[in-house]
């Protein structure tokens, strides 16, 4: 089977169809659009820039969008509140950019977006340290029930706070402690797979999703709960049920503008929300009685102690940073394994690259200790490229909440800015001409070596919030895929169709589904 990694055209072609009836939906929910409001506004805040760059309120191409999609592109029998529409608004951005070039604005409702991917913009805004920079309040709103106030969603000072208490618990110190629980569930996966390929007489066709979400839903559930482990386990469950109740039924996560509406299915969210929270608050007091085991939940809680926070916003800490934590590293973790296992069985020549190599570093030892893993290179390569390919977090968005300045361009209070970071990861002119290839020895000499600038190579984020998960992340990359290379080999199952599609991650739309053999 050949796989074109076109990521861009692909992407955006599968987005373009499965979300069609969405965006139309969105569009009318969006109450007012005012271009005209929106110009002046931009204008007497001064915005500036070269006019072939800069595209103020494009609010036309939004219009003329709607347009196309009500002369009946979508496909028949898909309904709206199974597709999230902020996939569509990608494939329009992209080909903005290919008409207005790297910096433009334009608007939904209210909200002006300032869509930047001129490199060294990029690393201004991405770096930018200030408080007045932060995560965009729109995207949170609608997902109350499911993120809370944590880390993720908040900013300012209580940002800063809440990091400062969760940093140190996942440096890479504190990670390698957690070698044997990840190494347990990583052996969990792999148990599984050889008793499904057993019943199968040797080999067998298995679609992998839900084994990496369950995989990296274990891992958080021992980093944060430890000794709690199985009522983390329930927690894990029951926010897993709200993620889906809300992306299912048409949350409008990711397009400005469009408001939280108090539906059944909303109610339904918030009681599951409510369920979640008195499960950890269980899990605290059980802590409070017992004398307890350092975990991520524990430290969190020592973090608030010290504060002049009243019980009710301590509480509200401990529970919104639980499913921050789990919400930030289950998925993207999970996604990222799916996507190193698609591009190793597409190119089995990288495949046995990386079982040679795992097998030459553990002579023989059944799992690799840390620093085994350290010396795992061509392993590394692989999931660097993938990360690149396939970034699991699509876009850094940003919020201005005071007026600010980048480049020459005044940007006023309230303006959204994104960076795109697959434009960014597969650029021709950052990356060369095979920059849609998979080519893993381009990182050989690591990131720098692999492109002209590597502060664009942003998987993980860039500037003060930069993921917090990354090094936990990598190594369960890694433990994960060299136990796999190691128990098996495997290759693209006929019923595999490659179509990625963006949802909270970007994600294969009909999941990965791997021929697997035992060795
Ligand atoms: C392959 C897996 C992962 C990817 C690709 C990823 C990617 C990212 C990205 C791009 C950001 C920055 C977003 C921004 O700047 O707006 C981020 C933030 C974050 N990530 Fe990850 N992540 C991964 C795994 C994890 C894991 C395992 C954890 C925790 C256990 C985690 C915890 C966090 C947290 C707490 C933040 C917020 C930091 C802040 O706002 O200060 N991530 N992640």
């Amino acid at each position: 089977m050949v796989v074109e990694f076109e990521l861009i055209k692909m992407l955006a072609s599968s987005i373009a169809v499965v979300g069609l009836i969405g965006i139309v939906v969105r569009l009318y929910n969006v109450s007012v659009i005012r271009p005209r409001r929106l110009r002046s506004l931009l204008a007497k805040q001064g915005i500036s820039g070269p006019p072939s760059t800069l595209l103020l309120g494009n609010i036309m191409e939004i219009k003329k969008s709607r347009a196309r999609i009500i002369s009946g592109l979508a496909p028949a029998g898909e309904s709206p509140a199974d597709h999230n529409c902020s996939g569509v608004l990608f494939h329009f951005i992209e080909q903005w950019s290919n008409k207005y070039g790297d910096i433009f604005a334009f608007a939904l409702g209210n909200t002006q977006v300032l869509c930047v991917n001129q490199p060294e913009m990029v690393r201004e805004i991405t770096t930018c340290t200030s408080l007045d920079l932060g995560k965009p309040l729109y995207q949170f709103k609608d997902r109350g029930p499911l993120l809370g106030q944590g880390i993720l969603t908040s900013n300012g000072t209580f940002w800063a706070h809440q990091r400062k208490i969760l940093a140190p618990e996942l440096y890479m110190d504190k990670v390698k402690g957690m070698m044997s629980l990840i190494t347990e569930s990583a052996i969990n996966l792999v148990n599984s797979w050889k008793s499904i390929i057993e019943k199968g007489g040797g080999t067998a066709d298995i679609k992998i999703d839900n084994h990496m979400r369950s995989f990296s839903g274990d891992v958080i559930s021992r980093a944060c709960f430890g000794s709690n482990f199985s009522k983390g386990e329930e927690i894990f469950h029951k926010l897993r049920s709200l993620q889906e109740l809300m992306s299912k039924k048409g949350f409008s996560v990711g397009i400005p503008g469009i408001r939280y509406l108090p539906t059944k299915s909303n109610r339904e969210a918030w009681a599951l929300e409510k369920e979640v929270a008195n499960l950890i608050l269980e899990v605290v007091k059980e802590k409070q009685e017992a004398g307890y085991k350092k975990d991520l939940l524990q430290m969190v809680l020592e973090g608030t102690k010290n504060s002049d926070l009243d019980q009710e916003a301590t509480d509200r800490i401990v529970v919104d940073n639980c499913k921050n934590v789990y919400l930030a590293g289950y998925e993207t973790t999970a996604v990222a394994a799916t996507w190193c296992l698609m591009l190793l069985a597409a190119n089995q020549n990288w495949q046995d690259r990386v079982r040679a190599e795992v097998l030459q570093v553990c002579k023989g030892c059944s799992t690799p200790d840390y620093d085994m893993l350290n010396k795992m290179k061509q392993l590394t390569m692989v999931i660097h490229e993938s990360l690149r390919l396939y970034p699991p977090v699509t876009v850094i968005s940003r919020e201005v909440f005071k007026d600010m300045k980048f480049g020459d361009i005044d940007v006023p209070k309230g303006v959204i800015v994104w960076t795109m970071m697959v434009a960014l990861h597969t650029d021709p002119k950052v990356w060369g001409p095979d920059s849609y290839k998979f080519n893993p020895d381009r990182f050989a000499n690591g990131i720098a070596g692999a492109c002209k600038l590597p502060y664009l190579y942003m998987p993980f984020g860039v500037g003060p919030r930069v993921c917090l998960g990354q090094n936990l992340a990598m190594v369960e990359l890694k433990l994960l895929l060299a136990l796999i290379v190691s128990n098996f080999s495997f290759s693209l199952s006929p019923k595999y169709i490659h179509a990625p599609v963006f949802r909270l991650v970007v994600e294969p739309e009909h999941g990965l589904d791997l021929l697997i053999r035992k060795l």
